[in-house]
């Protein structure tokens, strides 16, 4: 990866959809997909296989990957969250899943209801599983920077959650400020510590945007050598476990700020805009900043 490229991973289908209120029609959520799909991006998280009563929203996922006009050199990577998921996941002939656990006990009982230990170890069958299938495997960390129901979550504790997951394999391991309180010397004493066992061309950061201080945080992480940023086309999301939560950062605005420090993410800002204008007005939701601004130029 060259110094200065950034590979941005679109969460906007599963991240983003997962916590809206009302079901979105799977053809919609194809649709998004395809648009996204048109503006440069390399990879595209599109759902998750998780349990419906637990998040009702991804209920179709596998009509989601079974609906997908894949484009050559696009990736679409789905969570799965057991083998159960796995298996579910490779029926519709997923080749790229992330798992995903956190780093305080208290979130992850709420969210996949198992202790930490207990998730990592569901996860080892699946990784042994995806790698003679010839599977990339992503693992997330969540809370890296706070949780909802503990507060302040030790950073030996990230570190220690990290360096399982990729040491069971994972490929790349993404550090998910879950409920955006983190601030730019916390980001960076977290990826500072987590960099020390983990090459930093492994990381990915994951920053929701609740108190504004997601384009900071990536600023600072890019500034320590991440190179890989999650974010959510118009912002979309929040955590269905962490309430108050908003949306993931948005694309367009880290699209924006990226090519304003020089860095390149091969992706077409203009039309980026004009897919978050389009999936905020179908959703109700509020428009990115830079989305807008972007478009009020044109
Ligand atoms: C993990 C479980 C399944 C445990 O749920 P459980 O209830 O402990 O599991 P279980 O094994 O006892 O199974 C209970 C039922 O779920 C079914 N089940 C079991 N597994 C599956 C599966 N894979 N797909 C479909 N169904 C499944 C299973 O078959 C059974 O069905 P029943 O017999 O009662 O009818 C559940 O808690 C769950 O699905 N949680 C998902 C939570 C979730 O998706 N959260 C959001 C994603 S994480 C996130 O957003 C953070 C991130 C990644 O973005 C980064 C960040 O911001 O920090």
């Amino acid at each position: 990866m060259s110094g200065n490229f950034v590979k941005l991973v679109e969460v906007g289908p599963r991240d983003g959809l997962q916590n809206e209120p009302y079901t979105v029609p799977t053809s919609l959520k194809l649709d998004l997909i395809d648009r996204l799909g048109r503006t440069g991006l390399k990879v595209i998280e599109s759902t998750s296989f998780v349990s419906d009563r637990a998040i009702p929203q991804m209920a179709d996922a596998e009509d989601v990957i079974a609906g997908l006009k894949r484009r050559a050199g696009i990736r679409y990577p789905a969570l799965v969250p057991n083998e159960r998921g796995y298996d579910r996941a490779r029926s519709v002939g997923v080749d790229e899943v992330a798992l995903f656990t956190a780093a305080s006990e208290a979130f992850n009982q709420h969210n996949i209801n198992c202790t930490i230990e207990e998730s990592l170890r569901r996860f080892a069958p699946v990784v042994h599983r995806a790698r003679n299938d010839g599977v990339r495997v992503r693992g997330y960390v969540s809370t890296v920077l706070g949780c909802p129901y503990q507060g302040q979550v030790p950073i030996a504790d990230v570190v220690r959650v990290a360096e399982a997951l990729f040491e069971a394999g994972c490929e790349e391991i993404s550090l998910g400020d879950t409920i955006g309180v983190g601030t730019p010397r916390k980001a960076a004493e977290m990826v500072r510590a987590v960099g020390a066992s983990i090459p930093i061309a492994q990381l990915a950061v994951h920053f929701h945007d609740t108190y504004g201080q997601a384009l900071a945080n990536i600023m600072t992480c890019l500034d320590l050598g991440v190179r890989v940023v999650d974010s959510s086309v118009a912002g979309l999301g929040g955590c269905p476990y962490a309430r108050g939560a908003t949306g993931n950062v948005a694309t367009e605005d880290v699209i924006y700020m990226l090519e304003g420090v020089g860095m390149e993410t091969g992706i077409d800002l203009l039309e980026m805009a004009r897919t978050g204008d389009w999936i905020a007005g179908e959703l109700g939701r509020p428009r990115s900043r830079a989305g807008q601004a972007v478009l009020k130029r044109h």
